[in-house]
């Protein structure tokens, strides 16, 4: 069987997430500033685009910005004829784009950013998508909790381009004032618009309302948006101290950790606590159910007493028959499957195994989780890291499989308000390196042992 005809047969075994469900949906962020709606419209993006359906934000604050970049807070005010006319028209043009972004073909679900916050401009919002055949699917953010509005207005309004090389305090004084304006049209979403399929977050998730989900691609948005929250945290990453199976080029398997890899796992509680901890931070470890990750965590629980859990799908990907191979051997027991997963890496399934589709959808259920969760550390494989990895930092389908992920390395991510701060910090303890380029039949060679840097 030629390369080609392997992809082939493997892409008639693909899993098509988006293919279950044929409808287009527009979400419609519903809600005063500052109640978290772009954070929640770009986390839904990253999240639709990770599982593979093609997703855009359309942002009608950045429509409005082309005609006016740094308005004051008097061009809110409802009694401002000309700033209401500028702000329908920001509406209309965003409305327009949107559409004919789905009319191409390009998109299953778009997600409507900006305050939508009378019920007319609802009504005109469903009757545009009714009338294209567009599902709405309404997500209001109500929050009366001042401290996390104070917290939003200070992250993310003083970085706003609105208020771009403008003094912080007047600028946070100035978008008050925006509020209060907003505040004098707005009308949550009630009983009259039950017509209307949505979802009412208060004070970010603590208690939600669900009304009419119809279809299956919604019930998975909405179970995803009720699992966010925004309270600050950590999520720390490794991949397992290295293995015997790492040393002698293996992929898969179930094998000790190496003396260097039991090193490292005695490395991890002082690594984990000079990458910055808040005082009385309780941290979970989790760890997949094979031996190297729970050996490379023993030291971490023991010295620090944190929770563990074991999870099967932090299991490292199913390399079916080519378990316990090298690079080498398969290119030539398998060469057409060999060169197959050159050529796309992250559809190629291996013969009785997983492919990189395969494993994100069983990490789906362990990004939920993570997302409910505070801070926690994962100490798991390559192929697993690299797509957790993406999920967070929005890495595309074609590139995660070949990121490289060096061992004895921790990565500390910190979401805020706009994407994921990223940290690194290596153990300063030799290891090889497993990552292999695409083409080359194995790069196995030791990598030396730096000093700890951060990224
Ligand atoms: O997808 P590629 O790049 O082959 O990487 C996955 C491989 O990484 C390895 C190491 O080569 O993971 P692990 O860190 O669990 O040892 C293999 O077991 C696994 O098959």
């Amino acid at each position: 069987m030629s390369s080609k005809s392997v992809i082939r047969s493997q892409q008639q075994h693909k899993v098509f997430i988006a293919s279950s469900d044929e409808s287009k949906i527009c979400v419609v962020m519903v809600g005063l500033p500052a109640r978290g709606k772009s954070l929640i419209a770009g986390k839904a993006m990253r999240y639709l685009a990770w599982v593979g359906i093609p997703a855009r934000v359309f942002n009608v604050g950045s429509y409005r910005r082309h005609n006016t970049p740094q308005p004051q807070a008097t061009f809110f005010d409802p009694h401002n004829a000309e700033g209401e006319r500028m702000r329908r028209a920001a509406a209309e043009a965003a409305m327009s784009d949107m559409l004919a972004w789905f009319q191409a073909g390009k998109g299953v679900v778009a997600i409507l950013d900006a305050t939508n916050s009378t019920k007319e401009r609802r009504k005109w919002i469903h009757e545009q998508c009714t009338a294209a055949d567009i599902e709405t699917l309404f997500v209001e953010s109500i929050c009366d909790d001042e401290d996390l509005i104070m917290n939003n207005i200070r992250e993310v309004k003083t970085t706003s381009p609105d208020y771009k090389g403008q003094d912080p305090e007047l600028a946070a004084l100035d978008f008050r004032n925006r509020i209060v304006n907003y505040e004098k049209v707005y009308e949550t979403i009630d009983d009259g618009e039950k017509q209307y399929t949505y979802v009412k977050l208060i004070n970010v998730g603590s208690t939600v309302i669900i009304n009419q989900i119809k279809d299956y691609l919604s019930s998975r948005l909405v179970y995803y948006i009720q699992n966010l929250h925004i309270k600050p945290r950590s999520i720390w990453l490794s991949r397992h101290g290295e293995s015997e199976y790492n040393l002698t080029g293996r992929i898969g398997g179930d094998s000790n950790i190496s003396e260097r890899g039991e090193a490292y796992a005695r490395a991890l509680p002082e690594l984990l606590r000079k990458s910055g901890i808040p005082e009385n931070t309780k941290i979970v470890i989790w760890t997949s159910t094979l031996r190297r990750t729970i050996q490379s965590a023993r030291h971490l629980k023991a010295e620090t007493g944190f929770e563990k859990l074991e999870w099967k799908a932090l299991d490292e990907l199913d390399s079916g028959v080519c378990d316990g191979l090298t690079y080498e051997e398969i290119a030539e027991k398998y060469p057409e499957d060999f060169a197959a997963r050159d050529e796309d890496k992250y559809n190629y399934r291996y013969r009785g195994g997983e492919s990189y589709r395969d494993v994100v959808i069983r990490l789906e259920p362990i990004i939920m989780e993570l997302e409910r969760s505070e801070n926690v550390i994962i100490v798991t494989h390559q192929a697993v890291l690299r797509c957790i990895y993406s999920y967070f930092m929005n890495v595309p389908q074609e590139k995660s499989p070949w990121m490289e992920v060096p061992l004895h390395t921790l990565i500390k991510l910190t979401p805020r308000a706009y994407g994921t701060e990223e940290q690194r910090f290596k153990a300063g303890i030799s290891a090889v390196s497993t990552w292999r380029g695409k083409g080359s039949s194995a790069k196995h060679q030791d990598f030396p042992a730096d000093e700890q840097v951060q990224k």
